[in-house]
């Protein structure tokens, strides 16, 4: 340590786990086709994929999360957007079930100096969950901040969110398509909601959320791009820090703290 120092400041610190990614973003706008593609072309880049919150990758696997995820959707009674009517306890089993996909698997992965991808991770909770308690945007906008600060004191926010955005209507009939169902009025205005609210936390923390829209780019550029962001990524060591409130560091366990090279 340097003398007359009393350890690193915040920002001096690096970490040396893996990177934490997710992928976000609003139904059938190509999470999960893109991640697989990007994993194909990446196959010895030693990826994670996780997608505990998918309805249809939902498995018999006996293990926590899942037995979460089953609870919420047989009390959901169908309703794509888990809602029982306890949006509460809705919020919190999900969140639960995102800090067992980090302690089960995540932080295994990272400490080995895995990239873990999240297919739909806290983002999405804090999404979804606040349009339900909330039908004016400003208040959604604010209680999503304060879901994202619950989760970051339980387990990391992701190092990078990779936000695949498209027109609007496009998505969500691919989504239809893909499901076979049609979505109701009221679901639609749900998914137009949740697709801005991405888009306001996006354009909050541009450090973390990287916006990829389909409408620019090709498949190929995508993929390409995905793979350069996620390359380019640091693992945090830092205290997480959102909505100006700062939960405890978390990366303790899986990173040890350094000098930054200067
Ligand atoms: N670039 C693409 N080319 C062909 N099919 C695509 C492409 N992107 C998405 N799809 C199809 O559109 C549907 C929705 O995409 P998906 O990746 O499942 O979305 P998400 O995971 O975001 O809900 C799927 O049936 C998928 O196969
Ligand atoms: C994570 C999360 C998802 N959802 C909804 C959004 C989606 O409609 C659905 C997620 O299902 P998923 O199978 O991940 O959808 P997709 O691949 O189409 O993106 O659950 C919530 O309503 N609340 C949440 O906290």
């Amino acid at each position: 340590m340097t003398p007359g120092r009393e350890g690193p400041a915040a920002h001096d610190l690096r970490c040396h786990r893996g990177r934490l990614i997710s992928v976000e973003g609003i139904s059938g706008v190509g999470k999960t086709h893109l991640t697989g593609q990007l994993l194909e072309r990446h196959t010895s880049d030693g990826f994670v994929v996780l997608e505990e919150f998918s309805q249809r990758h939902h498995t018999d696997d006996n293990d926590l999360g899942r037995d979460l995820l089953r609870i919420l959707i047989a009390a959901a009674n169908g309703d794509p957007f888990l809602r029982s009517g306890h949006p509460g306890t809705e919020t919190l089993l999900l969140l639960a079930i995102k800090t067992f996909d980090y302690e089960n698997g995540s932080a295994t992965a990272l400490a080995q100096g895995r990239t873990v991808i999240e297919g739909r991770s806290v983002h999405s909770t804090a999404v979804y969950q606040s349009l339900i308690v909330h039908p004016d945007d400003q208040s959604a906008y604010q209680h999503a901040q304060l879901i994202l600060d619950l989760a970051a004191r339980w387990r990391p926010l992701p190092d990078l969110t990779i936000l695949i955005t498209d027109d609007m209507t496009a998505a969500i009939r691919r989504a239809e398509t893909r499901d076979g169902i049609r979505y109701t009025e009221q679901q639609w205005q749900l998914h137009r909601r949740a697709d801005a609210l991405f888009g306001r936390l996006a354009a909050d923390d541009p450090q973390r959320l990287t916006v990829l829209d389909r409408r620019r780019l090709t498949n190929d550029q995508l993929i390409d791009q995905m793979a350069d962001h996620i390359a380019a990524a640091s693992p945090r060591c830092l205290a997480e820090t959102v909505n100006r409130t700062t939960a405890p560091a978390r990366c303790s366990q899986d990173c040890q703290p350094q000098h930054a090279e200067r």
